[in-house]
């Protein structure tokens, strides 16, 4: 007989019939309490989980005592409580690499477009503001040469000094828990401490895992002291930094602009003081959000959960020692 799974997110055709041909499988919506009471069976007998943004803790554990392996389709996976999976001998797996260098893309967007003020100016023309040559109330800052400050030097942080430094001339600085040889060698990276980073830099890119070291990492001092020209982008997630302090921050002018993929609440409430401010670039987390690099990510749980479950943990695999 076929291992049952649970599935909460939607797969393209071809992946789902993957799914298929290795589990019994069963779609759900979400992973809430009335989804899991309404599907009470399945998840009791299910070894497997896929799927992605939906908190994995240990409440639905225990709904699910069969459960050997969950897949998910992103790299972070603070959703998961990973001591509660540890505990019972649960599988986590993700998808490190698939979405590494599109990541690094958005990273650079949210730089560019902060800096150049691409989504303010592109809205002024569109709303006839554009009746003579431009002056400089238009006129944004240079990238290239800049420094640029990251914060988090893992894979996307890799990517994204080597956008930097080969495409656009800048002096990279960095910060992470250990120093990185291939940084420093590649593209010239200089470790420093957090507050040297966040002095020195032009550019100030997050692209940290929220873990409860990282939570609310940049919050007021840290934004006090950054430079007043300091741009600041955030890709990691928005519980890394304290979403009052950046507002209060970009409101009384101590930075001067902020792009942000990632907010503490997602969506973005609508009355969000971020998005009454012209220098905010507010992207709905689309880091990874191409049509190849979803594909790529959601082929690569499928093939980590069918992995996972025949006891294969060599790659992928947050936490091997369970097996
Ligand atoms: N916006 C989006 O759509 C996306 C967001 N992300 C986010 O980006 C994160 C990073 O991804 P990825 O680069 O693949 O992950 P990696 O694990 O490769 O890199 C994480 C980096 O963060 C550093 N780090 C962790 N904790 C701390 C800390 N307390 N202080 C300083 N540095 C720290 C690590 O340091 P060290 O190297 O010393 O261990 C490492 O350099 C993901 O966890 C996810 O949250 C990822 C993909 C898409
Ligand atoms: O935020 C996205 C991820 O893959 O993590």
């Amino acid at each position: 007989m076929k291992p049952s799974v649970i599935l909460y997110k939607a797969l393209p055709d071809d992946l789902h019939k993957r799914l298929e041909e290795h589990f019994t499988v069963t779609q759900v919506k979400n992973l809430s309490q009335e989804t899991v009471a309404q599907h009470a069976e399945a998840f009791a007998s299910a070894e497997g989980l896929l799927g992605s943004s939906e908190k994995v803790d240990s409440a639905l554990l225990e709904k699910m005592p069969k459960l050997r392996a969950t897949s998910t389709i992103s790299v972070g996976y603070d959703n998961f409580d990973v001591e509660a999976l540890n505990a019972r001998n649960v599988l986590l797996m993700h998808t490190p690499t698939a979405l590494t260098e599109t990541v690094a893309d958005t990273l650079m967007a949210l730089v560019l477009s902060t800096a150049r003020r691409v989504v303010e100016v592109a809205e002024r023309v569109k709303a006839g503001e554009w009746t003579k040559s431009i002056g400089p109330d238009w006129f944004g800052v240079d990238v290239h040469g800049k420094t640029l400050g990251i914060v988090g030097m893992g894979r996307i942080g890799l990517a994204l000094a080597q956008r930097a430094h080969f495409g656009f001339n800048m002096p990279i600085l960095y910060n992470a828990r250990r120093q990185h040889k291939e940084a420093e060698e590649r593209f010239n990276g200089r470790y420093c401490e957090l507050d040297t980073l966040l002095q020195e830099a032009d550019y100030v890119c997050l692209i940290l895992p929220l873990t409860d070291e990282t939570h609310h990492l940049i919050g007021k001092a840290e934004f006090e002291k950054m430079k007043k020209t300091a741009i600041f982008i955030n890709a990691g997630r928005g519980p890394v930094v304290d979403e009052k302090a950046l507002i209060e921050a970009l409101q009384k002018g101590e930075i001067h602009a902020a792009g942000l993929d990632v907010f503490e609440q997602e969506p973005l409430p609508i009355d969000s003081p971020l998005l009454t401010l012209p220098n905010v670039v507010a992207l709905p987390h689309i880091g990874s959000a191409t049509h190849e690099t979803r594909y790529n990510m959601a082929s690569t749980a499928v093939d980590n959960l069918i992995d996972a479950l025949n006891g294969k943990v060599e790659k992928n695999c947050v936490n091997p020692q369970v097996k």
